[in-house]
């Protein structure tokens, strides 16, 4: 239910903090790219990085001040000044201005054990060099920030001093003072009363500053945090794409923006274009080079994935009942799995996704179901091979073509010299439309040969073949719940231009396995073609 209509600051630091997660690097076009993106997404602030920490971010900077961004201003982040130098000799400093963005973020410590034992320095002067640091900046940017590191730790561990260092930043300029949950541990209940108290003395202290969070995800709650910070009055939220960040992430926007603005009733940026969450949350995973969390919710590929027959059941009836919101509506899509927990629902909505019409009375129904669970049973499975499952219906409705006609293969491995790789081949008959054809080829593997060997024989009758490849292959052992002998199971994915597709064979022996695979996969390529 839509509660209130408060204006909040969505603040992205997936280009800095994000990059502090283990595996996680990009280069310089990678993040001028989601610089870019973001600011389309219309998210209020992006923190591009530390211009004092590394070339790369320096590049950044100079880059992305060319490009003319809609609606998002670039922050340079940094730390407060080192105790030995003055601001004005301070190298940090210096670079955070070179970096000539309309917004600079500085983080200082709020936590007294902080300024004792990791700056080494006395509690006095950790609030001098908050305040001069801050102050040295004010007049050269149009937006200074504060990131209070450790806020909360600080906070529970000595509240007069935590709050001391929000004064200094304060009268240093700061128009945001950040209460960052720098090590993860808050929970979400201790959020409300500590923000509730810092926003009654900062009120005491200016009218205009504001609070924001910056929370970490080490017990979990980094976005529970965030939205418990938004509830209780903050301005500004900060967080990355997809939670990455320092050891467990950041609290991760993909999550944190649909619930503000769907559930909340919070208005930002972001709120116009939220339908490109999904792609934007893609394309970080992808120019990073990491898989994208199917689980993610929101923007994963399973966020809107039904599989109990129930589910599939009652969606179709009123998509409410088991979505709390609409896929669409964050760039998702709704999709239905066939797995042995499916009911007439799954195949029913299948049916229609791959254009075969079965009535729901229609007595084949109860014969599909059985099928697929029977092969699931025997080690098949077919979330990620529908094509091979579309091909099984088409086969109990009479509506598959047999475009070739398998006679056998043989497939050898030579290992004719240790120290040289087995030479592989295989041989294959097979007749189209009455022509036999006996082919042989050679391959880096067996399955490499036998798909050689197969396209060979195909090709001169279905030239079509050329376009698509083989993309994926996974074996996976299935154990002993399906007998004493060590069956396989292969997923083959393959894709020409227009879309990949996943086959699935499953036996003792692996060429075997991978042969079903292979067939079904060429046979729906082929039938994709005729239905055009
Ligand atoms: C909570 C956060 O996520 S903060 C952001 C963390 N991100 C990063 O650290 C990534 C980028 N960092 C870097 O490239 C490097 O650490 C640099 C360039 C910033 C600094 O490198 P170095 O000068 O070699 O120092 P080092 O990495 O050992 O960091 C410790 C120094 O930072 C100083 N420092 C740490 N926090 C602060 C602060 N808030 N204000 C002033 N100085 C600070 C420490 O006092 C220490 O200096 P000292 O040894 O003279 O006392
Ligand atoms: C500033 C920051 O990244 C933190 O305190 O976590």
């Amino acid at each position: 239910m839509m509660r209130n209509l408060m204006r909040i600051e969505i603040y992205d630091t997936t280009l800095r903090d994000g990059t502090q997660a283990e595996n996680f690097n990009i280069s310089v076009d990678d993040k001028l790219r989601i610089a870019q993106e973001l600011d389309t997404l219309g998210v209020d602030f992006i923190e591009g990085g530390w211009p004092g920490s590394n070339p790369v971010t320096i590049e950044f900077f100079n880059r992305i001040g060319e490009i003319d961004l809609k609606h998002s201003k670039i922050v340079a982040f940094g730390s407060t000044r080192h105790i030995k130098n003055r601001p004005e000799e301070d190298a940090n400093l210096q670079a955070l201005l070179a970096a000539k963005t309309p917004a600079i973020i500085i983080f200082g410590k709020s936590w007294d054990i902080h300024a004792t034992d990791a700056l080494n320095i006395s509690l006095e002067e950790n609030l001098q060099i908050i305040e001069d640091s801050l102050a040295y900046l004010r007049p050269h940017v149009e937006h200074l920030f504060y990131d209070a590191e450790h806020f909360f730790d600080g906070f529970k561990n000595n509240e007069e001093y935590a709050l001391k260092t929000v004064a200094s930043a304060i009268a240093g300029g700061a128009e945001r003072i950040v209460l960052c949950d720098t090590n993860g541990g808050t929970l979400p209940h201790e959020i409300p009363p500590i923000i509730k108290r810092v926003k009654e003395f900062v009120a005491g202290l200016s009218e205009t500053v504001g609070l924001g969070i910056h929370p970490h995800n080490d017990s979990d709650s980094a976005v529970a945090n965030a939205l418990m910070a938004a509830s209780s009055g903050v301005e500004q939220i900060q967080g990355t794409m997809n939670g990455f960040g320092e050891r467990c992430g950041n609290a991760n926007l993909t999550s944190i923006i649909p619930a503000l603005v769907f559930k909340m009733g919070f208005d930002c940026g972001v709120k116009e274009h939220i339908s490109r969450l999904y792609g934007c949350s893609r394309l970080v995973t992808e120019l990073a080079n990491l898989p994208h969390n199917h689980y993610q919710p929101y923007v994963g590929k399973s966020a809107f994935a039904h599989k109990g027959g129930i589910h599939v059941s009652a969606v179709k009836r009123n998509p409410l009942t088991y979505e709390h919101i609409a896929p669409e509506l964050v760039g998702n899509s709704r999709r239905i799995l066939l797995s042995d927990q499916a009911g007439r629902a799954n195949i029913l909505f299948k049916a229609k996704e791959w254009g075969i019409h079965i009535r729901p009375d229609d007595p084949i129904l109860p014969a599909i179901i059985k099928e697929l669970k029977e092969l699931e049973n025997l080690g098949y499975q077919y979330e990620a091979a529908e094509a091979s499952f579309e091909l099984i219906m088409r086969k109990l409705l009479g509506l598959r073509r047999n475009y070739f006609s398998f006679q056998g293969f043989r497939v050898t491995d030579n290992k004719y010299r240790m120290d040289k790789p087995p030479l592989t081949e295989a041989t294959i008959r097979l007749s189209v439309g009455g022509v036999e054809v006996h082919t042989a080829a050679g391959g880096d593997g067996p399955v490499n040969a036998l798909d050689s060997a197969i396209r060979k024989a195909l090709i001169r009758f279905y030239p079509i073949l050329e376009e698509m490849e083989l993309v994926d292959f996974k074996v996976r052992v299935l154990s002993g719940e399906y007998g004493t002998e060590a069956k396989v199971r292969v997923l083959i994915e393959s894709r020409d231009g227009e879309e990949s597709w996943g086959t699935v064979g499953v036996s003792v022996n692996i060429i075997e396995a991978s042969w079903q695979a292979l067939i079904d996969s060429i046979t729906y390529k082929l039938m994709k073609e005729e239905k055009k």
